[in-house]
Order: structure tokens, then sequence, then C-alpha cells
């Protein structure tokens, strides 16, 4: 698939397209969709703005690539003024008082946000069903899920109900949606792009990044994105990554992949036939492929979820209902937490907070907090290891394909394990980008911290290869 970004800026630059109509018609197919992907539209600052861009056109000025691009934003980004839910009964009539950075540079860029995207409550599951706006229907199949947690964000994408979409990830939320989809989806480098404006969940690995349907978007977006910022003291500069940098299709010499993955008796027999095709087809084509040893599915899934509630129960603290949220009166103050915070919170976050709040309480934290600390440095001291002898990894996005509406919500701990092989990348803070490749779950394409360039670069060498 080639650019849509650049395709829609030489049909609005040669007027063979109004940005007007457009963004008109982006509004009217995501109003109708029937795949549960909005929680709230956002017309009038779309249209305000298109008519901008019109009115530059006319007048003959240029515009920038991004200008006029209708896009999507999953509901845990601030913009000023929206609605920011986070898919969830506690904040169903908050609106933002400010507006994340991410979303900023994006409308200094010009790009118009026409969306606010359902996704899980709070980014707390992989299906994108916790959430009051309905479940997110897979856009190959409507009776399986979206994926989550950034679910509403990729099936967006990939119906082209917006030309591109800003997801969250913290343990796999915007690859395995991208995966079960068929898009692209990047979580870069943790720090590449500042997280001020995006709901705390898991702060440690919390990454905001793109949702496309070509590495070129995905690159285009993420530059504008990218960035150190004064309110993220995570946040890195970053070097600009040019068209020209990820074109050298011969860069990666070497490919690892984790024997345990593909050796798993969870996974789907198809994924694995498919991925071994391609470990095939990088050998013929003289690219070193090595087998290497990895942490088991049910550590990395367990450390992941360990830090994640622990975090998530800290970070949610402050949604009582005193400054945020929708408050329910009670006898006393302490009373009216408790109700605001049982009520409003699905059952899912609830599971997590208490978990959390267990994980991190005197008695326990010792024994399992710090010790997820401590598995958390050995995975990333594996990576250090791995990336010294290879230049890429690569795995399936999941062991799985995409579960029915309805199967994830009777079974937490294997929606958990679904995510075996995506949070140890997000544990390890590394750049990894999902493609596409074919209807089951996606590849997931990752290098070391702060060499995202690496990751586009072999996703076009996959281009030409597969
Ligand atoms: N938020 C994410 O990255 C998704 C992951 N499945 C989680 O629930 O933590």
């Amino acid at each position: 698939m080639e650019s849509q970004i650049l395709k829609i800026h030489q049909q609005l630059m040669n007027k063979e397209l109004s940005c007007t109509a457009l963004v008109q018609n982006k509004l009217d197919a995501l109003a109708a969709n029937t795949h549960h992907t909005v929680n709230s539209l956002l017309p009038d600052y779309a249209l305000e703005r298109a008519a901008q861009v019109d009115a530059k056109i006319s007048n003959g000025e240029p515009i920038g690539i991004l200008e006029g691009i209708p896009f999507g934003i999953k509901d845990v980004y601030m913009l000023q003024g929206t609605y920011t839910t986070a898919s969830s009964k506690l904040l169903q009539n908050y609106k933002s008082a400010y507006t994340a950075t991410a979303i900023q540079k994006l409308l200094d860029a010009g790009a118009i946000p026409v969306v606010k995207e359902n996704c899980d409550s709070f980014g707390h599951g992989s299906s994108s069903e916790n959430t009051i706006f309905g479940a997110v229907n897979n856009a190959r199949n409507p009776e399986l899920v979206g994926g989550g947690s950034s679910g509403g964000s990729a099936v967006n994408v990939a119906l082209g109900y917006t030309v591109f979409s800003i997801g969250g990830d913290t343990g796999g939320s915007i690859r395995q949606p991208a995966g079960y989809n068929g898009v692209y989806g990047l979580k870069p480098t943790y720090g590449r792009i500042s997280r001020y404006g995006l709901m705390a969940y898991a702060s440690s690995t919390d990454c905001v990044g793109p949702i496309a349907k070509s590495v070129e978007d995905i690159r285009l977006v993420l530059n504008v994105m990218s960035g150190k910022d004064v309110k993220d003291q995570t946040s890195y500069d970053a070097t600009e990554i040019s068209k020209e940098s990820i074109q050298d299709t011969k860069a990666v010499k070497s490919v690892g992949y984790f024997k345990n993955f593909i050796d798993s008796e969870a996974i789907n027999p198809k994924i694995k036939a498919d991925f071994l095709k391609v470990v095939d087809t990088l050998k013929e084509n003289h690219i070193e492929v090595k087998a290497l040893d990895f942490f088991d599915s049910e550590t990395l899934v367990s450390t992941y979820y360990t830090l994640a509630m622990a975090e998530t129960a800290s970070n949610l603290s402050r949604l009582d209902g005193t400054n945020y949220g929708n408050r329910i009166e009670a006898e006393s103050l302490k009373e009216s937490y408790a109700v605001t915070r049982s009520e409003n919170f699905s059952e899912e976050s609830k599971r997590r907070i208490v978990g959390g709040n267990q994980v991190l309480s005197q008695g326990f934290s010792d024994a399992i907090y710090l010790k997820g600390l401590a598995l958390r440095d050995a995975i990333a001291n594996n990576f250090e290891e791995d990336f010294k002898a290879v230049d890429i990894i690569l795995s399936p996005v999941t062991p799985n394909t995409p579960p029915k509406i309805g199967d994830s919500l009777k079974d937490p701990l294997a929606m958990y394990l679904s995510d075996a092989y995506t949070v140890g990348f997000s544990l390890g803070q590394l750049p990894t980008l999902t493609v596409p490749q074919g209807p089951e779950t996606g590849l997931q394409i990752t290098a070391a911290k702060t060499k995202d360039t690496l990751v586009l670069q072999f996703a076009n060498t996959l281009k030409t290869l597969l």
C-alpha cells in the first residue's frame, strides 16, 4: 500500500478534492459505521479547519504534507474542549482542559482530528470490549474483536474512516489491534514522543504511536510527534527519520527470533507455519537468521501485569470524583470516594486496581513488586545481549488469532496470556512495529532502543521480500 497521506496531499494541491468534502466524507462514514469505533465526533472542530485549508489552496498558498489530513485520536488523549472519556463511565462527561503535546504537534502541522476513538477503558484490555461505547468489531470479520486497547483506532484506519490514527501502547495496545486488522502500528522507543496529555496507565511503558496503512505514513506522523518536551522528563530529542534513510533494504544483515515463542504449545499452527515461511524467505535472501533464547510467556506476562497493575493503581488513585469524574454523593467523603469508584470503574479496571494495590502494599511489595522490577531489568539485559548478535528481532504479534466477541470477557487470564509476544518489548522500552501479514495476526519488527529507523527500514525490506 502506498502512502495515503501523500496521495491525498497531491489531490488537495491539484484541487481534485476539497478538504471540506474530504473531512465531511470521513465524518459521515464514521457516523454511519457499525463497528463501534466512535466515542465522539468533532464536526465543528474539523470543518472549521478544513475550510481554512481550502481557503489557503484557493489562494495558491502552499500547504504542508499533513495539512488537511483527517485523523483519529484514541479517547485517552487530551484535546482541549473535547470529551476525553477513556471509554469509562467515570469520565463519561469529562472535557479536556488542555491538549496533549503529541496532538498539539499534529495540529500545528495542520492535520485535522475528526474523531475520539473507542478503546478499552483506561487501556485495560486486549479486545476493546471493556468500554461503555460497545465492543469494537474487527474490520475483517465483525464477529471477532477489534483488538485492544486501541481497537477503534486500528479499525478506523483499516476501514478508511481515518487516514491515520493515534493509538497508545503500554503492553501491545497499538501493535496487537494493528495486527488483528491488517494495518501498520508503531510503538516507538519509550520517550521518543512526549506522554504529556496521554491519560496515564502504566507510566514506565506508556507510549504514543501512529497507526496507518503504509510505512511512509507511519514515518511522516512519527516525525511530527517526536522530540523532547519539558513537560515529560522521560522524553528525548530524536533526529528526524528521512525518507531516504528507510529505503536501504539491505541495511539489516541479521534477524533473530525467539525459539520458545515459535515452539510454544499455545501458538496457532497457521501463525507458526506462516512465520517459519518468512524465516525461510529471509534465509533464501541471504539474511542471517538466529534462533534466540528468551523468557517464557508466563514470566513475561506476569512481570508486565505485576508492574502495569501497580502503576495503574497508583495513577488512577486520583480519580475519586473530587477533581475529575462522575461523583456520587454519600454520607461521608470517604464513602463518596468508595461508591464513586466502585460504581464507575469497570470490572476489569477494578481487578487491576485491587491487584495493583496488593502488589504495592506493605508485606507484599518486596516479594512481588521488587521482584517484578528485577525481572524487568533482567529482560532488558537479555535484549541488550541479543542486539549484540542481531540487528532485528522478528516475531508474530500474537500467538492467537482474534477471539470471538465475548470470549475475552469470560476468561481474563487467557486474555492476559494473549499478550505474551508484545509485553516483553514494552518492558524493554524498545521500538517495535506491526506490519500486516496474512489474515491472522501480523509480524512484529523490533530493534534496539532508539533505533526506530532500522525498524522502518526492515519493514520496507519485508515489503520487497514477502
Ligand atoms: N494497554 C495495553 O497496552 C494493552 C494490554 N493488553 C493491557 O491491558 O495492558
